[in-house]
C-alpha cells in the first residue's frame, strides 16, 4: 500500500516502497544509506550545510529593515524551506538546488508537481492514475528530476578511487562496490542506477518539508519566549565566543563544537515535541497483531497509524505539555519533566525510524547558531492580512494566529509572516550591508 502510495515520486524502488517487498532489502538498504546521515559522516564534511546555512542568515539580513526599524513582512516559511531543500540535495548526491540564491528552479517545481499524488490506494485514486493527465505529469516531472539526478550520480561514479567520499550515495556506492567483484566505474547495472535515483528522490521527499517547517516552529516558539532566546544567546556566546564573524572558521576547524550547543538543542527538540509530524504509517502484515486489553487486532492488509504529536501532549506524559520548557531534556532522569522512556518519538522508533536525524538536528542548531545573535524576530500577521487584502474575523487555532494547517506533514498558516530586525549586542548595532 505505502509503495503504491509513493510510485508517482519513486517509481517504488525506494526505501518505504522495498519495505513493503522485503524487509531485508529494506534493511541492507537502510544500512547503505545511513553512513553518509549520521553524525560522524555529517561532522567530515560540514562544509556544504555551513554555506547553505550562512547564505540563509544572509537573506535573512538582507530583510531587516534601515537605520533599527522592523524590515518588510516575508513568510519565513518559504526561506526554512529553500534552505533545507538546498542542505539535503548536497548532503545526499552534492547536487546544487540554489533555491536560496536563485529562487524556485526547475526541479523543485517538478519535484512540487510529483509530490502531492502521493496518495492512498482508493478507487478514486486508482482511477486518476488512469487518466492521460496523470501519466503526463509524472512523466514530464520525473525525466526533469532524472535528469538532474543521473549526471551527479555519474559524476559520483566516475570520481577516483581516492577522492574523499562524503555524500550519501557515495557512502552507498562505496559499500556497494566493497561487497561485489564489480568496481565503481560505469556502466552500472540499469536497475541499481533506477534504484539510486529512486532513494535520492525519496531522501528529499522524507526529510525535506519536513525541517523546514520545523526551523519554522522553532523561531516562532523562541519568539513567543524571550527567555529562551536570551538563554539561546548566552549559550552561543559561552560556546563561539562574542565575535560573530570568526564562527563559521571555528566551525569548519571544529566541526564537534555544535555538539557543545545543549541548550540550543533542547530547543529544538522542544519545537519538534510540539510540532510533530501528525502521523506516521507503517505496512501491516500477517506477523504483526496488535493487542489491547487482550483483544488482538491483526494487521495484514492495513496502515496502521501512529500520531507522535498525540503522545506529545498528552499531560500525563509531558507535563505542562503545551508549555515551551527546554528543560525537559537537559533535566536528569526522575525529574517530572524528563520524558519517560520511548515516549518522545519525533522521529519514530524501529527498524524504520528515521535516518535523517541527525542532519535535521545539526542544521537547525547552525541555523539558530548563525541567526539568533545577528537578529530579532517579529511575526506581524495583521500586516499579513492587511497586504492580502483581508477583513474579518482572524483564523485561529488555540487562541493563535500560527498554526499547522495543510495536507501530508502540513505547513504553518500563512508561511509564519515575519519581520526582522538587527539585534543589539553590547549596546552596538551589528553591521548589515544592504548592498550585499
Ligand atoms: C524534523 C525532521 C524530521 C522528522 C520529524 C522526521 C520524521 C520521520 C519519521 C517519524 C519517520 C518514520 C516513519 C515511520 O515510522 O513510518 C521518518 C523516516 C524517514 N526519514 Fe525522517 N524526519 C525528519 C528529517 C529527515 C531528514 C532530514 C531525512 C533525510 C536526510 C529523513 C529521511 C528519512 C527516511 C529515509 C526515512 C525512512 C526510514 C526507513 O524506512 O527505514 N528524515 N522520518
Amino acid at each position: 500500500m505505502l509503495k503504491w502510495g509513493l510510485i508517482p515520486v519513486t517509481d517504488g524502488k525506494d526505501l518505504i516502497s522495498m519495505s513493503s517487498k522485503s524487509l531485508d532489502t529494506h534493511k541492507l538498504w537502510r544500512s547503505r544509506l545511513s553512513p553518509g546521515l549520521s553524525l560522524r559522516g555529517l561532522l567530515s564534511d560540514i562544509t556544504p550545510i555551513l554555506e547553505e546555512v550562512e547564505i540563509f542568515t544572509h537573506n535573512l539580513k538582507a530583510l531587516v529593515g534601515h537605520n533599527g526599524q522592523w524590515g518588510q513582512i516575508f513568510p519565513v516559511y518559504e526561506k526554512t524551506m529553500s534552505l533545507t531543500y538546498d542542505v539535503i540535495a548536497r548532503v545526499t548526491l552534492d547536487l546544487r538546488l540554489h533555491e536560496q540564491t536563485q529562487g524556485r528552479g526547475d526541479f523543485m517545481r517538478a519535484f512540487y508537481k510529483l509530490t502531492p499524488l502521493a496518495k492512498f490506494n482508493n478507487l478514486k485514486n486508482r482511477l486518476e492514475r488512469l487518466t492521460p493527465k496523470y501519466r503526463r505529469t509524472v512523466a514530464t516531472n520525473s525525466k526533469v528530476l532524472r535528469d538532474a539526478i543521473l549526471p551527479c550520480i555519474e559524476k559520483r561514479l566516475a570520481s577516483s578511487p581516492d577522492a574523499r567520499k562524503t555524500t550519501v550515495i557515495d557512502l552507498a556506492l562505496d559499500d556497494i562496490f566493497s561487497s561485489s567483484q564489480e568496481s565503481r566505474k560505469l556502466p552500472i547495472d540499469k536497475e541499481l542506477l533506477n534504484i539510486l535515483v529512486s532513494q535520492t528522490k525519496f531522501i528529499l521527499f522524507a526529510g525535506g518539508d519536513v525541517v523546514g517547517l520545523t526551523l519554522a516552529w522553532v523561531l516562532y516558539e523562541i519568539v513567543k519566549y524571550p527567555s529562551v532566546m536570551a538563554e539561546l544567546r548566552a549559550e552561543h556566546d559561552k560556546v563561539f565566543g562574542t565575535d560573530l564573524t570568526v564562527v563559521g572558521e571555528v566551525l569548519r576547524k571544529q566541526p564537534y563544537k555544535v555538539n557543545e550547543l545543549r541548550y540550543t538543542s533542547a530547543v529544538v527538540k522542544e519545537a519538534l515535541r510540539l510540532h510533530s509530524p501528525n502521523q506516521t504509517l507503517r505496512q501491516g502484515s500477517l506477523d504483526f497483531n496488535i493487542v489491547i486489553d487482550g483483544t488482538v487486532f491483526p494487521t495484514n492488509g492495513c496502515l496502521m497509524q501512529t500520531s507522535p504529536g498525540a503522545i506529545h501532549r498528552r499531560e500525563d506524559i509531558f507535563p505542562r505539555p503545551t508549555e515551551f520548557l527546554p528543560e525537559r531534556f537537559l533535566v536528569p532522569e526522575g525529574h517530572l519533566l524528563h520524558p519517560p522512556k520511548n515516549a518522545y518519538r519525533p522521529f519514530e522508533m524501529g527498524n524504520m525510524r528515521c535516518i535523517g536525524d541527525g542532519l535535521a538536528l545539526i542544521e537547525m542548531r547552525l541555523a539558530l547558531l548563525y541567526v539568533v545573535r545577528e537578529l530579532d524576530f517579529q511575526f506581524d500577521w495583521d500586516g499579513w492580512d492587511k497586504l492580502q487584502g483581508r477583513t474579518g474575523r482572524p483564523e485561529m487555532v488555540f487562541g493563535e494566529r500560527g498554526y499547522q494547517c495543510g495536507s501530508d506533514v502540513g505547513r504553518v498558516k500563512d508561511g509564519l509572516p515575519t519581520r526582522s530586525l538587527v539585534q543589539f549586542m553590547n549596546n552596538a548595532m551589528i553591521e548589515v550591508n544592504h548592498s550585499t
